[in-house]
Protein backbone atom coordinates (compact mmCIF):
# COMPACT_ATOMS: atom_id res chain seq x y z
CA UNK A 1 0.00 0.00 0.00
CA UNK A 2 1.33 3.71 -0.91
CA UNK A 3 1.95 5.03 2.35
CA UNK A 4 3.12 8.52 1.21
CA UNK A 5 -0.47 9.90 1.30
CA UNK A 6 0.60 13.47 3.67
CA UNK A 7 -0.39 15.71 0.53
CA UNK A 8 -4.01 14.33 0.76
CA UNK A 9 -6.54 16.41 2.60
CA UNK A 10 -4.47 18.92 2.41
CA UNK A 11 -4.89 22.78 2.15
CA UNK A 12 -8.22 22.85 4.38
CA UNK A 13 -8.46 26.12 7.05
CA UNK A 14 -11.20 25.98 9.65
CA UNK A 15 -13.70 28.21 9.67
CA UNK A 16 -15.72 28.59 12.46
CA UNK A 17 -19.03 30.92 10.93
CA UNK A 18 -19.96 28.03 9.33
CA UNK A 19 -21.36 26.50 12.23
CA UNK A 20 -23.61 29.56 13.21
CA UNK A 21 -25.80 28.34 9.97
CA UNK A 22 -25.40 24.74 11.28
CA UNK A 23 -26.84 25.69 14.35
CA UNK A 24 -29.84 26.84 12.71
CA UNK A 25 -30.22 24.09 10.43
CA UNK A 26 -30.45 21.95 13.77
CA UNK A 27 -33.62 24.18 15.22
CA UNK A 28 -36.66 22.21 15.52
CA UNK A 29 -39.42 23.20 12.55
CA UNK A 30 -42.48 21.60 12.45
CA UNK A 31 -42.42 18.37 9.65
CA UNK A 32 -44.63 19.31 6.93
CA UNK A 33 -45.11 17.94 3.15
CA UNK A 34 -44.77 19.90 0.38
CA UNK A 35 -48.27 19.50 0.08
CA UNK A 36 -48.81 20.76 3.82
CA UNK A 37 -49.88 17.47 5.40
CA UNK A 38 -48.02 16.15 8.11
CA UNK A 39 -47.13 12.82 7.67
CA UNK A 40 -48.63 9.75 10.12
CA UNK A 41 -45.26 8.55 11.13
CA UNK A 42 -46.08 6.57 14.29
CA UNK A 43 -43.00 4.58 13.60
CA UNK A 44 -41.35 7.62 14.92
CA UNK A 45 -43.41 9.24 17.17
CA UNK A 46 -42.14 10.62 19.71
CA UNK A 47 -41.34 9.21 23.10
CA UNK A 48 -39.23 11.58 25.02
CA UNK A 49 -36.39 10.26 25.86
CA UNK A 50 -33.93 11.04 29.23
CA UNK A 51 -31.59 12.33 26.85
CA UNK A 52 -34.10 14.77 25.36
CA UNK A 53 -35.19 15.98 28.47
CA UNK A 54 -32.08 16.63 29.40
CA UNK A 55 -31.22 18.50 26.48
CA UNK A 56 -34.67 20.51 26.53
CA UNK A 57 -33.59 21.97 30.14
CA UNK A 58 -30.30 22.28 29.74
CA UNK A 59 -30.53 24.27 26.85
CA UNK A 60 -33.71 26.61 27.93
CA UNK A 61 -30.99 27.04 31.22
CA UNK A 62 -28.63 28.18 28.84
CA UNK A 63 -30.67 30.35 27.15
CA UNK A 64 -31.18 32.37 29.99
CA UNK A 65 -27.30 32.85 30.76
CA UNK A 66 -25.93 35.13 28.78
CA UNK A 67 -22.92 33.02 27.84
CA UNK A 68 -21.75 31.24 25.42
CA UNK A 69 -23.75 28.49 24.12
CA UNK A 70 -22.97 25.13 22.93
CA UNK A 71 -23.69 22.86 20.35
CA UNK A 72 -22.29 19.69 19.91
CA UNK A 73 -18.77 20.85 21.00
CA UNK A 74 -18.84 24.07 19.47
CA UNK A 75 -19.03 27.64 20.27
CA UNK A 76 -21.38 29.56 18.77
CA UNK A 77 -23.50 32.68 19.60
CA UNK A 78 -21.56 34.52 22.06
CA UNK A 79 -23.44 37.16 24.05
CA UNK A 80 -27.02 38.58 23.30
CA UNK A 81 -28.53 41.60 24.80
CA UNK A 82 -32.08 40.85 25.79
CA UNK A 83 -31.20 38.34 27.97
CA UNK A 84 -32.99 39.09 31.89
CA UNK A 85 -30.36 39.37 34.78
CA UNK A 86 -29.23 36.83 37.04
CA UNK A 87 -27.66 36.75 39.91
CA UNK A 88 -24.41 34.90 41.11
CA UNK A 89 -26.30 32.39 43.53
CA UNK A 90 -29.08 31.33 40.79
CA UNK A 91 -26.08 31.35 38.37
CA UNK A 92 -23.82 28.54 40.89
CA UNK A 93 -26.78 26.94 41.18
CA UNK A 94 -27.96 26.20 37.59
CA UNK A 95 -24.02 25.86 36.47
CA UNK A 96 -24.27 23.00 39.33
CA UNK A 97 -27.16 21.21 37.97
CA UNK A 98 -25.84 21.36 34.20
CA UNK A 99 -22.78 19.93 35.31
CA UNK A 100 -24.83 17.28 36.76
CA UNK A 101 -27.26 16.62 33.81
CA UNK A 102 -24.04 16.64 31.69
CA UNK A 103 -22.64 14.13 33.54
CA UNK A 104 -25.61 12.07 33.69
CA UNK A 105 -25.58 12.55 29.60
CA UNK A 106 -22.11 11.53 29.63
CA UNK A 107 -22.89 8.21 31.17
CA UNK A 108 -26.25 7.48 29.17
CA UNK A 109 -23.59 7.85 25.87
CA UNK A 110 -21.15 5.56 27.33
CA UNK A 111 -23.77 3.14 28.70
CA UNK A 112 -25.28 3.32 24.88
CA UNK A 113 -21.77 2.94 22.85
CA UNK A 114 -21.21 -0.12 25.14
CA UNK A 115 -24.24 -1.94 24.03
CA UNK A 116 -23.36 -1.28 20.27
CA UNK A 117 -20.05 -2.03 20.42
CA UNK A 118 -19.14 1.45 19.56
CA UNK A 119 -15.89 3.17 20.57
CA UNK A 120 -15.29 6.83 19.45
CA UNK A 121 -12.50 9.16 20.11
CA UNK A 122 -12.17 12.81 19.87
CA UNK A 123 -13.01 16.11 21.19
CA UNK A 124 -16.74 16.62 22.36
CA UNK A 125 -18.27 13.71 20.36
CA UNK A 126 -21.48 14.41 19.84
CA UNK A 127 -24.56 11.46 21.92
CA UNK A 128 -25.34 8.71 19.75
CA UNK A 129 -28.80 8.20 18.53
CA UNK A 130 -31.10 6.64 20.38
CA UNK A 131 -33.75 5.72 17.91
CA UNK A 132 -34.45 7.30 14.44
CA UNK A 133 -36.93 9.57 16.42
CA UNK A 134 -33.98 11.84 17.37
CA UNK A 135 -33.40 12.89 13.76
CA UNK A 136 -36.49 14.62 14.04
CA UNK A 137 -36.30 15.65 17.39
CA UNK A 138 -32.38 16.84 17.80
CA UNK A 139 -31.88 17.87 14.27
CA UNK A 140 -35.07 18.96 12.44
CA UNK A 141 -35.00 16.02 9.96
CA UNK A 142 -37.78 16.81 7.48
CA UNK A 143 -40.73 14.20 7.29
CA UNK A 144 -39.77 12.98 3.99
CA UNK A 145 -36.68 11.32 4.84
CA UNK A 146 -38.93 10.02 8.07
CA UNK A 147 -40.86 8.89 6.02
CA UNK A 148 -38.44 7.11 3.75
CA UNK A 149 -37.00 4.97 6.55
CA UNK A 150 -40.21 3.67 7.19
CA UNK A 151 -40.88 2.80 3.15
CA UNK A 152 -37.51 1.07 3.04
CA UNK A 153 -38.36 -0.71 6.34
CA UNK A 154 -35.59 0.35 8.63
CA UNK A 155 -37.29 0.38 11.99
CA UNK A 156 -33.73 1.34 14.47
CA UNK A 157 -30.59 2.53 13.32
CA UNK A 158 -27.71 0.51 12.95
CA UNK A 159 -24.65 1.07 15.05
CA UNK A 160 -22.44 3.20 13.11
CA UNK A 161 -25.65 4.80 12.18
CA UNK A 162 -26.17 5.97 15.66
CA UNK A 163 -22.92 7.44 16.39
CA UNK A 164 -21.81 8.91 12.68
CA UNK A 165 -25.13 10.38 12.12
CA UNK A 166 -24.93 12.77 14.76
CA UNK A 167 -21.03 13.21 14.22
CA UNK A 168 -21.98 14.29 10.57
CA UNK A 169 -25.13 16.43 11.67
CA UNK A 170 -22.51 18.45 13.73
CA UNK A 171 -20.61 19.58 11.40
CA UNK A 172 -17.23 17.64 12.43
CA UNK A 173 -14.91 15.52 10.25
CA UNK A 174 -15.55 11.58 10.50
CA UNK A 175 -13.58 8.05 9.81
CA UNK A 176 -14.94 5.11 10.60
CA UNK A 177 -14.66 1.67 10.48
CA UNK A 178 -18.26 -0.50 10.95
CA UNK A 179 -18.16 -4.31 9.63
CA UNK A 180 -19.48 -4.92 6.42
CA UNK A 181 -23.30 -5.02 5.68
CA UNK A 182 -23.95 -2.83 8.76
CA UNK A 183 -25.45 -0.18 7.28
CA UNK A 184 -22.64 2.63 6.37
CA UNK A 185 -24.18 4.35 3.28
CA UNK A 186 -27.15 5.30 5.14
CA UNK A 187 -24.53 6.85 7.92
CA UNK A 188 -23.59 8.84 5.45
CA UNK A 189 -26.32 9.63 3.04
CA UNK A 190 -28.86 11.09 5.51
CA UNK A 191 -26.41 13.57 7.25
CA UNK A 192 -25.64 15.04 3.61
CA UNK A 193 -29.27 15.26 2.81
CA UNK A 194 -30.59 16.85 6.00
CA UNK A 195 -27.94 19.32 5.74
CA UNK A 196 -28.15 20.68 2.24
CA UNK A 197 -31.68 20.64 2.85
CA UNK A 198 -32.68 22.76 -0.67
CA UNK A 199 -31.93 21.50 -3.96
CA UNK A 200 -29.01 23.23 -5.92
CA UNK A 201 -29.15 26.09 -7.72
CA UNK A 202 -25.55 26.69 -8.44
CA UNK A 203 -22.72 24.22 -9.02
CA UNK A 204 -22.35 20.72 -7.32
CA UNK A 205 -22.94 20.35 -3.46
CA UNK A 206 -21.61 17.05 -2.18
CA UNK A 207 -19.28 14.32 -3.59
CA UNK A 208 -18.92 10.95 -3.01
CA UNK A 209 -15.97 8.56 -4.50
CA UNK A 210 -16.15 4.90 -4.86
CA UNK A 211 -13.90 2.96 -5.74
CA UNK A 212 -15.98 0.93 -8.75
CA UNK A 213 -18.55 1.66 -11.35
CA UNK A 214 -20.63 -1.28 -9.71
CA UNK A 215 -20.68 -0.05 -6.53
CA UNK A 216 -21.09 3.97 -8.00
CA UNK A 217 -24.28 2.82 -9.48
CA UNK A 218 -25.23 0.95 -6.21
CA UNK A 219 -24.43 4.12 -4.18
CA UNK A 220 -26.93 6.11 -6.53
CA UNK A 221 -29.25 3.78 -6.53
CA UNK A 222 -29.31 3.52 -2.37
CA UNK A 223 -29.23 7.62 -2.60
CA UNK A 224 -32.19 8.18 -4.37
CA UNK A 225 -34.07 6.01 -2.39
CA UNK A 226 -33.40 7.21 0.42
CA UNK A 227 -33.98 11.14 -1.13
CA UNK A 228 -37.06 10.35 -2.84
CA UNK A 229 -39.82 13.14 -2.37
CA UNK A 230 -37.14 15.68 -2.05
CA UNK A 231 -35.98 17.84 -4.98
CA UNK A 232 -32.53 16.95 -4.84
CA UNK A 233 -30.45 16.10 -8.28
CA UNK A 234 -28.13 13.11 -7.30
CA UNK A 235 -26.42 11.87 -10.70
CA UNK A 236 -24.20 9.66 -11.21
CA UNK A 237 -21.01 10.31 -13.16
CA UNK A 238 -21.19 8.22 -16.71
CA UNK A 239 -18.76 7.67 -19.41
CA UNK A 240 -21.29 10.03 -21.58
CA UNK A 241 -21.43 12.92 -18.81
CA UNK A 242 -17.65 12.66 -18.65
CA UNK A 243 -17.62 13.21 -22.91
CA UNK A 244 -20.31 15.28 -23.26
CA UNK A 245 -21.06 17.55 -20.28
CA UNK A 246 -20.41 21.08 -20.17
CA UNK A 247 -19.96 21.43 -16.33
CA UNK A 248 -21.12 24.91 -16.02
CA UNK A 249 -24.47 23.99 -16.98
CA UNK A 250 -24.37 20.95 -14.57
CA UNK A 251 -26.39 21.93 -11.46
CA UNK A 252 -26.12 18.78 -9.07
CA UNK A 253 -26.77 18.00 -5.44
CA UNK A 254 -25.04 14.81 -5.09
CA UNK A 255 -22.45 13.67 -7.38
CA UNK A 256 -21.22 10.09 -7.24
CA UNK A 257 -18.06 9.16 -9.08
CA UNK A 258 -14.91 6.78 -9.28
CA UNK A 259 -11.88 9.00 -8.74
CA UNK A 260 -11.03 8.32 -12.40
CA UNK A 261 -13.87 9.85 -13.84
CA UNK A 262 -14.06 12.55 -11.68
CA UNK A 263 -10.00 13.14 -12.75
CA UNK A 264 -10.59 13.13 -16.14
CA UNK A 265 -13.00 16.13 -15.66
CA UNK A 266 -10.98 17.85 -13.50
CA UNK A 267 -8.12 17.38 -15.96
CA UNK A 268 -10.40 18.60 -18.95
CA UNK A 269 -8.94 21.68 -21.00
CA UNK A 270 -12.07 22.85 -21.61
CA UNK A 271 -15.55 22.96 -19.78
CA UNK A 272 -13.54 21.53 -16.96
CA UNK A 273 -15.18 20.71 -13.70
CA UNK A 274 -15.49 22.94 -10.39
CA UNK A 275 -15.75 21.21 -7.51
CA UNK A 276 -14.87 24.71 -4.96
CA UNK A 277 -18.40 24.47 -3.95
CA UNK A 278 -18.66 20.71 -2.85
CA UNK A 279 -19.64 21.19 0.97
CA UNK A 280 -19.65 17.23 1.78
CA UNK A 281 -16.92 14.83 0.41
CA UNK A 282 -17.51 11.00 1.28
CA UNK A 283 -14.63 8.31 0.92
CA UNK A 284 -16.65 5.46 0.86
CA UNK A 285 -13.94 2.33 0.78
CA UNK A 286 -11.24 4.69 2.08
CA UNK A 287 -8.68 2.54 2.22
CA UNK A 288 -9.14 1.45 -0.90
CA UNK A 289 -9.28 4.63 -2.58
CA UNK A 290 -5.66 5.07 -0.78
CA UNK A 291 -3.79 2.47 -2.01
CA UNK A 292 -1.37 2.91 -4.64
CA UNK A 293 -3.72 2.34 -7.84
CA UNK A 294 -6.05 4.58 -7.19
CA UNK A 295 -4.72 7.51 -5.02
CA UNK A 296 -2.93 10.26 -7.23
CA UNK A 297 -6.66 9.98 -8.90
CA UNK A 298 -8.36 10.24 -5.24
CA UNK A 299 -5.60 13.05 -4.48
CA UNK A 300 -6.75 14.77 -7.16
CA UNK A 301 -10.49 14.68 -6.48
CA UNK A 302 -9.81 15.93 -2.86
CA UNK A 303 -7.66 18.95 -3.74
CA UNK A 304 -10.13 20.21 -6.02
CA UNK A 305 -12.93 20.04 -3.37
CA UNK A 306 -11.50 23.22 -1.97
CA UNK A 307 -13.70 25.15 -0.13
CA UNK A 308 -12.52 25.77 3.01
CA UNK A 309 -15.84 24.63 5.42
CA UNK A 310 -15.96 21.22 3.38
CA UNK A 311 -16.90 18.14 5.75
CA UNK A 312 -15.12 14.75 4.58
CA UNK A 313 -15.75 11.41 6.03
CA UNK A 314 -14.12 8.16 5.32
CA UNK A 315 -15.75 4.83 5.94
CA UNK A 316 -14.62 1.72 5.41
CA UNK A 317 -14.88 -2.12 7.14
CA UNK A 318 -11.51 -2.14 7.22
CA UNK A 319 -9.28 0.61 8.76
CA UNK A 320 -5.22 0.22 8.26
CA UNK A 321 -3.10 2.60 10.36
CA UNK A 322 -1.43 4.49 7.59
CA UNK A 323 -5.49 5.59 7.11
CA UNK A 324 -6.05 6.27 10.37
CA UNK A 325 -2.85 8.37 10.11
CA UNK A 326 -3.85 10.68 7.46
CA UNK A 327 -6.68 11.03 8.28
CA UNK A 328 -5.54 12.29 11.94
CA UNK A 329 -2.95 14.77 11.13
CA UNK A 330 -5.05 16.15 7.75
CA UNK A 331 -8.74 16.30 9.07
CA UNK A 332 -9.71 19.22 11.12
CA UNK A 333 -10.79 17.77 14.74
CA UNK A 334 -12.25 14.95 13.45
CA UNK A 335 -13.98 12.10 14.90
CA UNK A 336 -13.25 8.55 14.80
CA UNK A 337 -15.40 5.88 14.79
CA UNK A 338 -15.10 2.13 15.39
CA UNK A 339 -17.67 -0.48 15.58
CA UNK A 340 -16.91 -3.76 16.72
CA UNK A 341 -13.11 -4.99 17.26
CA UNK A 342 -10.48 -3.45 14.70
CA UNK A 343 -9.32 -6.32 12.65
CA UNK A 344 -12.81 -8.37 12.56
CA UNK A 345 -15.16 -9.47 9.95
CA UNK A 346 -19.13 -9.38 10.29
CA UNK A 347 -20.32 -11.64 13.59
CA UNK A 348 -23.37 -12.82 11.21
CA UNK A 349 -20.69 -14.53 9.10
CA UNK A 350 -19.87 -18.35 9.51
CA UNK A 351 -16.18 -18.69 8.84
CA UNK A 352 -14.63 -21.87 7.47
CA UNK A 353 -10.91 -22.96 6.00
CA UNK A 354 -10.69 -26.00 3.64
CA UNK A 355 -7.52 -27.32 2.45
CA UNK A 356 -8.08 -28.55 -0.94
CA UNK A 357 -4.54 -29.47 -1.49
CA UNK A 358 -4.04 -28.98 -5.18
CA UNK A 359 -6.23 -26.49 -7.65
CA UNK A 360 -7.18 -30.01 -8.77
CA UNK A 361 -8.25 -30.46 -5.45
CA UNK A 362 -9.88 -27.02 -5.14
CA UNK A 363 -12.52 -27.98 -8.29
CA UNK A 364 -12.93 -31.43 -6.69
CA UNK A 365 -13.87 -29.49 -3.52
CA UNK A 366 -16.01 -26.88 -5.18
CA UNK A 367 -18.14 -29.84 -7.09
CA UNK A 368 -19.10 -31.66 -3.98
CA UNK A 369 -19.60 -29.08 -2.00
CA UNK A 370 -22.31 -28.11 -4.43
CA UNK A 371 -23.55 -31.58 -5.05
CA UNK A 372 -24.08 -32.20 -1.31
CA UNK A 373 -26.31 -28.72 -0.69
CA UNK A 374 -26.04 -25.79 -3.09
CA UNK A 375 -27.33 -23.01 -1.82
CA UNK A 376 -27.95 -20.00 -3.90
CA UNK A 377 -27.18 -16.81 -4.53
CA UNK A 378 -23.26 -18.11 -4.28
CA UNK A 379 -20.52 -15.68 -4.68
CA UNK A 380 -16.67 -17.22 -5.75
CA UNK A 381 -13.80 -14.99 -6.02
CA UNK A 382 -10.48 -16.21 -7.56
CA UNK A 383 -7.15 -13.76 -7.94
CA UNK A 384 -7.52 -12.97 -11.73
CA UNK A 385 -9.39 -12.47 -14.88
CA UNK A 386 -7.77 -16.13 -16.40
CA UNK A 387 -8.63 -18.04 -13.39
CA UNK A 388 -12.73 -16.17 -13.40
CA UNK A 389 -13.50 -17.39 -16.93
CA UNK A 390 -11.62 -20.62 -16.54
CA UNK A 391 -13.43 -21.70 -13.70
CA UNK A 392 -16.36 -20.00 -15.46
CA UNK A 393 -15.67 -22.59 -18.73
CA UNK A 394 -15.20 -25.55 -16.18
CA UNK A 395 -18.66 -24.62 -14.49
CA UNK A 396 -21.04 -23.97 -17.02
CA UNK A 397 -22.01 -27.86 -18.44
CA UNK A 398 -22.65 -28.40 -14.73
CA UNK A 399 -26.51 -27.57 -14.91
CA UNK A 400 -25.70 -24.66 -12.73
CA UNK A 401 -26.54 -21.17 -13.70
CA UNK A 402 -23.50 -19.73 -13.43
CA UNK A 403 -22.21 -16.05 -14.39
CA UNK A 404 -18.53 -14.39 -14.12
CA UNK A 405 -18.12 -10.77 -14.00
CA UNK A 406 -14.25 -9.06 -13.76
CA UNK A 407 -12.75 -5.94 -15.43
CA UNK A 408 -12.42 -7.24 -18.97
CA UNK A 409 -15.52 -7.22 -19.68
CA UNK A 410 -17.73 -3.98 -20.82
CA UNK A 411 -19.79 -1.94 -19.38
CA UNK A 412 -22.77 -2.83 -20.71
CA UNK A 413 -22.15 -6.94 -19.77
CA UNK A 414 -21.09 -6.33 -16.38
CA UNK A 415 -24.44 -4.49 -15.25
CA UNK A 416 -26.37 -7.60 -17.03
CA UNK A 417 -23.99 -9.61 -15.19
CA UNK A 418 -25.14 -8.07 -12.05
CA UNK A 419 -29.03 -7.73 -12.50
CA UNK A 420 -28.72 -11.22 -13.82
CA UNK A 421 -27.16 -12.57 -10.09
CA UNK A 422 -29.74 -9.91 -8.52
CA UNK A 423 -32.28 -11.28 -10.15
CA UNK A 424 -32.19 -14.96 -9.19
CA UNK A 425 -31.52 -15.66 -12.99
CA UNK A 426 -28.05 -16.80 -12.33
CA UNK A 427 -27.39 -18.80 -9.16
CA UNK A 428 -23.70 -19.11 -9.06
CA UNK A 429 -21.41 -15.63 -9.59
CA UNK A 430 -17.65 -16.11 -10.13
CA UNK A 431 -16.01 -12.76 -9.47
CA UNK A 432 -12.40 -11.11 -9.21
CA UNK A 433 -11.69 -8.25 -6.12
CA UNK A 434 -13.92 -5.88 -8.85
CA UNK A 435 -17.20 -7.43 -6.58
CA UNK A 436 -15.35 -7.89 -3.65
CA UNK A 437 -15.95 -4.82 -1.50
CA UNK A 438 -19.11 -2.68 -1.01
CA UNK A 439 -21.44 -4.68 -3.50
CA UNK A 440 -24.57 -5.32 -1.11
CA UNK A 441 -26.38 -8.52 -2.82
CA UNK A 442 -28.68 -9.05 -0.21
CA UNK A 443 -29.38 -12.74 -0.63
CA UNK A 444 -25.96 -13.88 -0.43
CA UNK A 445 -25.65 -16.74 1.67
CA UNK A 446 -22.19 -18.21 0.92
CA UNK A 447 -19.10 -16.56 -0.12
CA UNK A 448 -16.24 -19.12 -1.34
CA UNK A 449 -12.87 -18.15 -1.63
CA UNK A 450 -11.70 -20.59 -4.29
CA UNK A 451 -8.40 -18.55 -4.59
CA UNK A 452 -7.24 -17.67 -1.76
CA UNK A 453 -7.33 -13.65 -0.72
CA UNK A 454 -4.45 -11.18 -1.66
CA UNK A 455 -4.55 -9.61 2.30
CA UNK A 456 -6.48 -9.73 5.43
CA UNK A 457 -8.57 -6.82 4.23
CA UNK A 458 -9.60 -8.62 1.07
CA UNK A 459 -10.48 -11.64 2.95
CA UNK A 460 -13.15 -9.14 5.60
CA UNK A 461 -14.57 -7.40 2.42
CA UNK A 462 -15.31 -10.69 -0.09
CA UNK A 463 -16.95 -12.62 3.20
CA UNK A 464 -18.70 -9.32 3.56
CA UNK A 465 -20.84 -9.72 0.67
CA UNK A 466 -22.69 -12.65 2.60
CA UNK A 467 -24.02 -11.98 6.01
CA UNK A 468 -25.37 -8.58 5.54
CA UNK A 469 -28.08 -6.81 7.80
CA UNK A 470 -27.73 -9.03 10.56
CA UNK A 471 -28.42 -11.71 8.12
CA UNK A 472 -26.51 -14.78 8.73
CA UNK A 473 -23.66 -15.68 5.85
CA UNK A 474 -21.25 -18.25 5.00
CA UNK A 475 -17.32 -17.65 4.66
CA UNK A 476 -15.53 -20.33 2.95
CA UNK A 477 -11.55 -20.67 2.07
CA UNK A 478 -9.92 -22.87 0.16
CA UNK A 479 -6.43 -22.78 0.64
CA UNK A 480 -3.14 -25.11 -0.76
CA UNK A 481 0.59 -25.50 0.37
CA UNK A 482 1.19 -22.01 -1.32
CA UNK A 483 -1.37 -20.75 0.92
CA UNK A 484 -0.34 -22.18 4.49
CA UNK A 485 2.52 -19.32 5.46
CA UNK A 486 -0.61 -16.64 4.73
CA UNK A 487 -3.27 -18.85 7.17
CA UNK A 488 -2.59 -17.07 10.67
CA UNK A 489 -3.63 -13.58 8.65
CA UNK A 490 -7.28 -15.54 8.15
CA UNK A 491 -7.14 -17.18 11.52
CA UNK A 492 -6.51 -14.19 13.43
CA UNK A 493 -9.64 -12.51 11.68
CA UNK A 494 -11.64 -15.61 12.47
CA UNK A 495 -10.82 -14.90 16.54
CA UNK A 496 -11.22 -11.70 16.53
CA UNK A 497 -14.95 -12.08 14.72
CA UNK A 498 -15.54 -14.74 17.39
CA UNK A 499 -15.32 -17.75 15.86
CA UNK A 500 -13.64 -20.66 16.81
CA UNK A 501 -10.48 -21.63 15.55
CA UNK A 502 -8.10 -24.52 16.01
CA UNK A 503 -4.99 -23.79 18.23
CA UNK A 504 -2.53 -25.51 15.62
CA UNK A 505 -3.50 -22.44 13.14
CA UNK A 506 -2.95 -19.64 16.02
CA UNK A 507 0.28 -21.35 16.70
CA UNK A 508 1.75 -20.49 13.20
CA UNK A 509 4.08 -18.15 12.89
CA UNK A 510 3.01 -14.71 12.22
CA UNK A 511 3.91 -13.38 8.58
CA UNK A 512 4.12 -10.19 7.07
CA UNK A 513 1.47 -9.63 4.76
CA UNK A 514 2.23 -8.15 1.49
CA UNK A 515 0.25 -8.67 -1.50
CA UNK A 516 -0.16 -12.50 -1.80
CA UNK A 517 -0.79 -12.78 -5.73
CA UNK A 518 1.28 -16.67 -5.99
CA UNK A 519 1.31 -18.39 -9.14
CA UNK A 520 -1.27 -20.90 -9.36
CA UNK A 521 -1.32 -23.51 -11.79
CA UNK A 522 -4.21 -23.84 -14.27
CA UNK A 523 -7.79 -24.37 -13.19
CA UNK A 524 -8.69 -26.01 -16.71
CA UNK A 525 -8.80 -29.23 -17.08
CA UNK A 526 -9.13 -29.68 -20.99
CA UNK A 527 -5.93 -29.45 -22.75
CA UNK A 528 -5.87 -26.35 -24.40
CA UNK A 529 -6.33 -27.83 -28.14
CA UNK A 530 -10.02 -28.91 -26.98
CA UNK A 531 -11.14 -25.93 -25.85
CA UNK A 532 -14.03 -24.30 -27.98
N1 LIG B 1 -31.13 0.75 9.92
C1 LIG B 1 -31.18 -0.28 9.12
N2 LIG B 1 -31.99 -1.32 9.40
C2 LIG B 1 -32.04 -2.41 8.59
N3 LIG B 1 -31.33 -2.54 7.44
C3 LIG B 1 -30.51 -1.53 7.11
C4 LIG B 1 -30.40 -0.35 7.92
N4 LIG B 1 -29.52 0.49 7.31
C5 LIG B 1 -29.11 -0.13 6.19
N5 LIG B 1 -29.70 -1.33 6.05
C6 LIG B 1 -29.49 -2.33 4.96
O1 LIG B 1 -28.27 -3.01 5.24
C7 LIG B 1 -27.67 -3.45 4.03
C8 LIG B 1 -26.19 -3.11 4.04
O2 LIG B 1 -26.01 -1.71 3.99
P1 LIG B 1 -24.74 -1.05 3.32
O3 LIG B 1 -24.58 -1.55 1.92
O4 LIG B 1 -24.81 0.40 3.53
O5 LIG B 1 -23.58 -1.71 4.21
P2 LIG B 1 -22.08 -1.26 4.39
O6 LIG B 1 -21.84 -1.14 5.83
O7 LIG B 1 -21.76 -0.09 3.53
O8 LIG B 1 -21.32 -2.56 3.85
P3 LIG B 1 -19.91 -2.71 3.09
O9 LIG B 1 -18.84 -2.48 4.11
O10 LIG B 1 -19.92 -4.10 2.60
O11 LIG B 1 -19.87 -1.69 2.01
C9 LIG B 1 -28.42 -2.77 2.91
O12 LIG B 1 -29.23 -3.73 2.28
C10 LIG B 1 -29.27 -1.72 3.58
O13 LIG B 1 -30.47 -1.51 2.89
Amino acid sequence: MERDTSFLLTGIKFNKKRFAIDFARFKKKKQSNDDGSVDDLSYFKREHTEADKVAVSVSKKRKRKNASERVEGFNVFKGSSSLPVVTNEESDQEDNNQKKELNRQNERDLRLRKKYGINVSGNDVPSPLQSFAELSTRYGCDSYLLHNLVKLGFKEPTPIQRQAIPVLLSGRECFAKAPTGSGKTLAFVYPMLMKLKHASKDGIRAVILCHTRELATQTMRECKKMAKGSKFRIKLMTKELVRNADFAKVYCDILISTPRRLQLCISKKKKKIDLSRVEYLVLDESDKLFEHSLLEQTDSVVKACCNPSIIRSLFSATLPDFVEEVARTVMHDAVRVIVGDKNAASESIKQKLIFAGTEEGKLLALRQSFAESLNPPVLIFVQSIERAEALYEELKFDSIRVGVIHSNLSQEQRENVIDDFRAGKTWVLIATDVLGRGMDFKGVKCVINYDFPDCAASYIHRIGRSGRAGRIGEGITFYTEDDIPYLRNIANVMAASGCEVPSWLMDLPKKKWKKHYPRRESIATKPKDQEE
